[in-house]
């Protein structure tokens, strides 16, 4: 049987249709997805982990070469988080921390020089990545009946008075690169890698060697992630959860450690420019009085804010907006 040009058209259509359900319902049930056919090849995503774990293999004075100091604002670099958190467990895990994205904002002394394949393997994997958020945030767009276009317009269109530049302006989001280092630990119930949390990312993209560890939240329970080879991880983050109205879920999860390998992740936070986008509820979602508005306008470094004043306020592991 011939197909007809029509039938085929139909056909993509209905495809096309099946993803953006799919897609919805995983970022509105659980704010997680694994995501196959992603567009990013296997030597880029294999080259990005062995650069990451190529530079954890150093020795630690070349690693604190590239040291953070949070005390005073230095976010970016290399960190190292043995300490006790706010629930009395420790928190088992360093991490390499910088800006992917835009390239021309990255600090590239803060790249590591070795290996040798850390900077351009790190930077393919960056565009290959921001392509991809585009195209979940368009597919994210469509399962709430919107133009494609409307998530990543919302996220690049400077709404604030009170910055400079022309308010039509399009800005660029921001992919902020973090890899996990989470070594193996002699007592892993007394210890969590990262605890608690949900992003506060638009998006978040996440890698790992296939050692198990990442646990998302789920109907009052903790779920642990499948490995599933060639796929990349993605967690719906706050900025996502308020443009949406809750529509989208920001997930709580967690990262644990364990007796017998070294877990190693690469998250790559998508995020809103800081001060320029206002993150509010999208006017086209509000409907009175059925679908009120759910969080205050906030510009992503407010949203921040919030945040850390809510986890120094309730001393827990478990920070929820
Ligand atoms: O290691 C993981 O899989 C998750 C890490 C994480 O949640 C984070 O860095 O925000
Ligand atoms: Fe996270």
């Amino acid at each position: 049987m011939t197909c007809l040009p029509s039938s085929n058209k139909e056909k993509k259509k209905r495809e096309e249709e099946e993803v953006v359900e799919a897609v919805r319902r995983a970022a509105a049930e659980w704010g997680v997805m694994h995501i196959a056919g992603h567009g990013i090849p296997d030597e880029v995503m294999g080259r990005l982990r062995a650069a990451g774990t190529g530079f954890f293999a150093l020795p630690i004075e070349a690693k604190e070469a590239y040291a953070n100091d949070p005390g005073s604002g230095q976010l970016q670099g290399y960190g190292s988080r043995l300490a006790t958190n706010a629930s009395g467990q420790r928190e088992w895990e360093d991490y390499l921390f910088h800006l992917l994205q835009p390239d021309h904002l990255a600090d590239h002394k803060l790249w590591p020089a070795h290996p040798p394949d850390y900077v351009d393997a790190t930077r393919q994997f960056g565009r290959h990545v921001r392509d991809l958020a585009s195209t979940l945030l368009s597919i994210l767009s469509l399962g709430m009946d919107l133009p494609p276009s409307k998530l990543e317009d919302e996220l690049t269109t400077n709404h604030n008075k009170k910055v400079k530049g022309d308010p039509e302006e399009e800005l660029n989001m921001l992919l902020q690169m973090k890899i996990n280092y989470y070594p193996v630990c002699p007592q892993p119930e007394l210890a969590v890698g990262v605890e608690a949390h949900t992003d506060v990312s638009a998006l978040s993209f996440i890698l790992h060697n296939g050692v198990p560890g990442l646990q998302v939240r789920h109907a009052d329970r903790w779920v642990t992630a499948r490995s599933e080879p060639g796929t990349i991880i993605v967690h719906v983050g706050d900025a996502l959860e308020i443009l949406s109205n809750g529509r989208y879920t920001s997930v709580l999860h967690r990262g644990l450690v364990n007796r017998e390998a070294v877990r190693v992740s690469w998250v790559v936070f998508c995020e809103p420019p800081p001060d320029a986008v206002i993150l509010r509820p999208l006017p086209e979602l509000i409907v009175h009085p059925h679908h009120p508005p759910r969080f205050t306008p906030r510009t992503f470094k407010e949203h921040l804010d919030i945040k850390l004043f809510k986890k120094k306020q309730q001393p827990s592991s478990v920070i929820i907006d």
